[in-house]
C-alpha cells in the first residue's frame, strides 16, 4: 500500500524495573496500520498489550525505536506538538468509560472538540450526529451514572471519534460489559470506524471478536507477530 500508514511503529522496545530484575516487555515491536484498517491485538495477559497501545497513542514514550503517527515521527516533536497531535489524530477507548462524571453524554462528546478549538455549532453537529449513530439521541442530556454500562461504553467511542481522528486505539473496549452487549456495542464500533474511514488498533480477549477484524496480530517475545 503507497498510502502514509496512520501508525507506523518501528522497533520499538520498552522495559520495566522491577525491584532487582528487568523486565523487557517490548523488544523490537514493528507494525504499520494503513487508513481505514482494523487490526485486533490478541495475546496473553502481561505481554504488554497495554503497554504497546501507550506507546501508541504517546502516552509513554519507547526506549528504543521509532513511533509515527500519521506520517509524524513523535520522537522529534515537542511535548506541545505532541499534544496537539493527541487530540487531532488519535481517538481512545478503554475498557472503563472514564466520562466525566458531572457532564452529560452530549457534553462529554462536547468538550474535545471544545479543547480541540471546533466551533460551538459544529461540535454540537458532530456531538449529536454521533450519539444518534449509536442509538443515544434520547440520552443526550443524561449525566453518566443514568445511562447502563453498554450506553456508558457508546458514549465513551462517540467521544473518541468526536475529533475525526485518523487512528483509534482501544483497550479491551467492550470487556467491561455481559456477552450479549459487548457483541451489541462491538458490532457499533466496528461500523463507526469503517463509516469514519479510521485507522484501528484493538486489544481484545475475544476471539470471535477479533476474527471480525482486518487482520490478528499478536506479541510474541516482545515483537509483533501476524496471527
Ligand atoms: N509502569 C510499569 N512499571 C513496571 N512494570 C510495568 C509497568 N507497566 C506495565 N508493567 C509490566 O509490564 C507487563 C506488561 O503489562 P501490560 O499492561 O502492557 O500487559 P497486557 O498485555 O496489557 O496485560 P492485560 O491483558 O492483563 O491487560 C506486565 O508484567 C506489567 O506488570
Amino acid at each position: 500500500m503507497s498510502e502514509t500508514p496512520v501508525l507506523s511503529l518501528v522497533d520499538v522496545t520498552r522495559a520495566y524495573r522491577s525491584g532487582e530484575e528487568t523486565l523487557e516487555i517490548l523488544r523490537g515491536a514493528s507494525l504499520d496500520l494503513h487508513p481505514g484498517e482494523i487490526v485486533a491485538l490478541v495475546a496473553p495477559s502481561g505481554t504488554g498489550k497495554s503497554t504497546l497501545l501507550h506507546i501508541a497513542g504517546l502516552l509513554e514514550s519507547p526506549q528504543k525505536g521509532q513511533v509515527r503517527v500519521a506520517g509524524n515521527d513523535t520522537g522529534t516533536l515537542s511535548d506541545t506538538a505532541r499534544t496537539a497531535l493527541r487530540r487531532d489524530e488519535i481517538g481512545f477507548v478503554y475498557q472503563f468509560h472514564h466520562l466525566l462524571a458531572e457532564f452529560t453524554a452530549l457534553e462529554n462528546v462536547l468538550l474535545p472538540q471544545y479543547v480541540a478549538g471546533v466551533s460551538q455549532a459544529d461540535a454540537r453537529a458532530r456531538a449529536t450526529g454521533l450519539l444518534h449513530r449509536f442509538g443515544l439521541g434520547h440520552r443526550l442530556g443524561n449525566l453518566p451514572g443514568k445511562l447502563s454500562g453498554g450506553e456508558k461504553q457508546r458514549v465513551a467511542i462517540a467521544r473518541a471519534l468526536a475529533n475525526r481522528p485518523r487512528l483509534l486505539l482501544a483497550d479491551e473496549p467492550t470487556g467491561n460489559l455481559d456477552i450479549h452487549t459487548s457483541d451489541a456495542v462491538f458490532e457499533e464500533l466496528l461500523l463507526a470506524v469503517r463509516g469514519e474511514g479510521v485507522g484501528a488498533l484493538i486489544a481484545t480477549h475475544n476471539e470471535a471478536l477479533a476474527a471480525r477484524m482486518d487482520r490478528v496480530v499478536t506479541l510474541s517475545e516482545g515483537r509483533i507477530v501476524a496471527r
